[in-house]
């Protein structure tokens, strides 16, 4: 056995912060030329980055710019109290500018497109910007309060909510999360003792006055009483089973999108900003350009958000499939589609349940696949499909970028491609990539 190797934790160096990296970090390199990778900082600055995790010899070691000797022209003061090293892990720019966040979005999105994929800005049809949310480019100093969904976890010693700190149980009490929206924030849960919760999640839907909350007790803690300021419907996350049970008020939530009413139950995924269904619907259509009669997949179809799109323009001698994992996903995608009687929702993983329906041919596809992205076998079955067009709905560019080069195995090139800033302050960005045959007509 080699000797033990030394923990680096707490080393502090004087470093040279090169390009940023995808995980809301950018690259240094220690004077012995060990990869840091360095939170709180921005490229082209001069820092003290103090080691968080990591040891001699490691791949890379993580750190904290914890003083800046050269600014970067694109630092801002973050405007929130509560960002900074070992601080709230919520977001990941607070010290960028809003238009260097998007710009530094773009560089990760372009350095996975090359690497995983190796296409170019240009050969991916994307004018390399990130666009923000409509109504998100505010005054400096403002920033969008877009989260409708906040999962604020307990500090077990006081009882109060805050947010997690990175890659850490530890909790950041918070009196008011700035990015939380308007509705979320109204409910104060941030100014409740919640002693004996492990976490409370709140949501506030959009285009509706639904308010939730889902409580996580602690092992053998009993519920509180909920009064908050405003009225919400409360919902009780068995500890055992994880499963999800209403304490009081609707089990769901309505959220309005593409003209249409979402029921989403607790636990089926909905975008969080109250732009992002609509920003992507848009997209989505505006790539795909759905004709009457089109039969048209909608992959890991959550609530039937893109299915419900879909059906409206396909009309009556068209027909969706989609196929969406959650159990409580699918009960709401049939009931939010019932009015299309085209429409059918398949329960199951897209892995074993496309070769199941025997489905050989589809002229549009739509797949907004989780982080993990769909994988070489999924996309080498959608390729032999036929499809005119193809819409990827990518929340991890990463993930995108592989699966793009698989596109590419079966026959698919990138028509065009666009980014949206649906999570200011965080590394989190949405793309939508449309994808046609590489030969046209075959
Ligand atoms: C990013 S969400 C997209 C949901 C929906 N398109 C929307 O915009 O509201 C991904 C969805 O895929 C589902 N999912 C995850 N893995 C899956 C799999 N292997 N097969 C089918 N669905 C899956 C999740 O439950 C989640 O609803």
């Amino acid at each position: 056995m080699g000797p033990e190797k030394g923990t680096l934790v707490g080393q502090e160096y004087e470093v040279e912060v090169g390009p940023v990296a995808h995980g809301g970090h950018c690259v240094a390199r220690t004077p012995e030329g060990q990869v840091l990778f360095v939170r709180h900082a921005l490229p082209g600055e001069r820092v003290v980055a103090r080691v968080t995790e990591g040891e001699e010899g490691a791949r890379f070691l993580r750190a904290d710019a914890v003083r800046i000797i050269d600014a970067s022209k694109d630092r801002i003061e973050p405007p929130c109290p509560y960002a900074g090293p070992g601080r709230c892990g919520g977001c990941d720019w607070q010290h960028a500018k809003p238009g260097a966040q998007r710009r530094l979005k773009a560089e990760v999105i372009a350095e996975q497109l090359k690497r995983l994929a190796g296409l170019t800005p240009e050969e991916a049809g994307w004018d390399g910007t990130v666009m923000p949310a409509e109504g998100d480019k505010l005054p400096a100093g403002e920033v969008p309060r877009w989260r409708t969904r906040v999962q604020y976890a307990v500090d077990p010693a006081t009882g109060r909510a805050g947010l997690r700190r990175h890659r850490s149980h530890e909790v950041e009490p918070v009196d008011h999360c700035m990015i939380a929206a308007e509705g979320v924030g109204e409910l104060g849960v941030e100014q409740r003792d919640w002693t004996g919760m492990e976490s409370v999640e709140a949501i506030a839907a959009t285009g509706s006055h639904d308010r939730q909350v889902i409580l996580t007790p602690r092992p053998g803690a009993r519920l509180p009483l909920v009064e908050l300021n405003r009225p919400v419907s409360v919902l009780r996350v068995d500890e055992k089973t994880g499963g999800v049970h209403r304490v009081h008020g609707r089990p769901f939530v309505r959220e309005r999108a593409d003209g249409r009413t979402h029921r989403v139950s607790a636990g089926g995924f909905w975008q969080i900003h109250p732009k992002a269904a609509d920003t992507l619907v848009t997209a989505v259509m505006q790539g795909l350009l759905p004709r009457k009669g089109d039969m048209a997949l909608d992959l890991y179809c959550g609530v039937g958000l893109f299915a419900g799109a879909l059906a409206d323009r396909v009309g009556d001698k068209g027909a969706v499939l989609g196929i969406e994992a959650g159990k409580r996903a699918v009960q709401d995608a049939r009931h939010n589609l019932a009015g299309f009687p085209r429409v059918r929702i398949e329960q199951g993983r897209v892995e074993s349940v496309l070769p199941r329906t025997g489905i050989t041919e589809a002229d549009l596809i739509v797949l907004d696949p989780p982080r993990s992205g769909a994988g070489r076998t999924t996309v080498a079955r959608l390729s032999s499909l036929g499809a005119r067009r193809i819409a990827y709905v990518a929340c991890d560019p990463a993930a995108l970028a592989r699966d793009l080069a698989y596109f590419r195995e079966g026959g698919y090139r990138v028509r065009t491609l666009r980014a949206f800033d649906l999570f200011p302050m965080t590394h989190h960005v949405e793309c939508v990539a449309i994808l046609e045959p590489a030969k046209k007509g075959s």
